[in-house]
């Protein structure tokens, strides 16, 4: 059964023969936290204003819910919260009163207007300032109150562009585990963009990673290591105790040259090794074979920032 709630097939878009996004496929699966990753220009924003029916696709479909947003852009709007990375509100205003307006111009009395803000005030933890002006606010009660802002007409998904933007890190912290838990408790599909690879690791699902149009790879996070490296899904911190950094990169090299190593690289005085044994046993005894002094070995599995820096820092692509 296909319980995906976001279909994308074949999706492109072009502007002036710059190809934005090029034949994207996606299925995101409903109460799914799904992280849209990518370096500016990457095409993560224009693939959301295609989903909101804000801008045409030069070719393929997109189905929201089952709408086609393209046709139906008002009926799309219904059903999708979307919190933009620049979300302005009546500064000199309440964010209760904030709440209340966006609530009445989505249809509701004012009496149903005032109980929904009440009630998602304090689904954001902003009970207690819901009458302070929105100008005393820090930018996490505002990103909260966005939250709140987007949750208004009862949607069932919820795109948050860059959410975490400029929020210290128990902030960030908060702001995310209130994303988490609203998702469970909802059954809320949430599409994140952003640039925060540990956030995004933390708290989603499933990632897409952009690049130039591209999605160049999708999964959870361990699937992607293996989506992107193939085999060689693991990597091993080496501390040889040298201080030399000339010997160090003698080793570095060396060890770049032995059979089920696939590169190596330096990490201040540490020898980042990227292999594709299961274990460091194999490891081990390369490095007493070959006589590499070994004050520390340390295991660890690729994360976002591995294949993040592989793929946009080295310039693979
Ligand atoms: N209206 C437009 N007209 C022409 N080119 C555009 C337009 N909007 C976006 N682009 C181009 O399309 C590409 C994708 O942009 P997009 O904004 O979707 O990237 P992004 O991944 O969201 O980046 P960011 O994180 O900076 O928002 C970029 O090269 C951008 O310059």
């Amino acid at each position: 059964m296909d319980t995906s709630i976001i279909s994308i097939k074949g999706l492109r878009k072009v502007y002036h023969n710059h190809v934005a996004v090029n034949q994207l496929d996606l299925d995101i699966q409903r109460g799914e936290i799904f992280g849209l990753l990518g370096p500016n220009g990457a095409g993560k924003s224009t693939t959301i204003l295609m989903m909101l029916g804000l801008t045409e696709p030069t070719a393929g479909s997109v189905r929201v819910d089952g709408i086609n947003p393209q046709t139906h852009p008002v009926e799309v709007k219904k059903v999708v919260g979307y919190l933009p990375d620049n979300i302005g509100f009546y500064e000199q205003r309440s964010g209760l009163d904030n709440l209340v307006l966006v609530a009445e111009l989505n249809g509701y009395t004012y009496n149903e207007a005032l109980d929904n803000a009440q009630n998602l005030l304090t689904t954001v933890g902003l009970k207690e300032v819901g009458n302070k002006k929105v100008s005393t606010y820090s930018r996490g009660m505002k990103q909260r109150l966005g939250l709140a802002d987007t949750l208004i007409k009862k949607p069932r998904i919820i795109i948050l562009d860059e959410p975490t933007l400029g929020l210290d890190p128990t902030g960030v912290k908060e702001f995310l585990s209130l994303i988490q838990n609203l998702s469970k408790k909802e059954n809320l599909t949430v599409l994140l963009s952003s640039h925060h690879l540990h956030q995004v690791q933390e708290v989603c699902n499933r990632v897409g990673i952009f690049v130039k149009g591209d999605l160049i790879a999708k999964g959870e996070v361990t699937d992607l290591a293996r989506q992107l490296f193939g085999d060689s899904s693991s990597t091993t911190l080496l501390d040889t105790g040298l201080n030399n950094i000339d010997e160090i990169a003698t080793i570095q090299t060396k060890l770049k040259n032995i059979k089920g190593i696939d590169r190596t690289e330096m990490s201040g005085k540490q020898i980042v090794i990227h292999h594709s044994f299961k274990s460091n046993t194999p490891l081990i005894k390369i490095l007493a074979e070959q006589e590499i002094p070994t004050m520390q070995l340390l295991q660890k599995g690729y994360g976002l920032d591995d294949i993040y820096s592989y793929y946009f820092e080295e310039n693979k692509l």
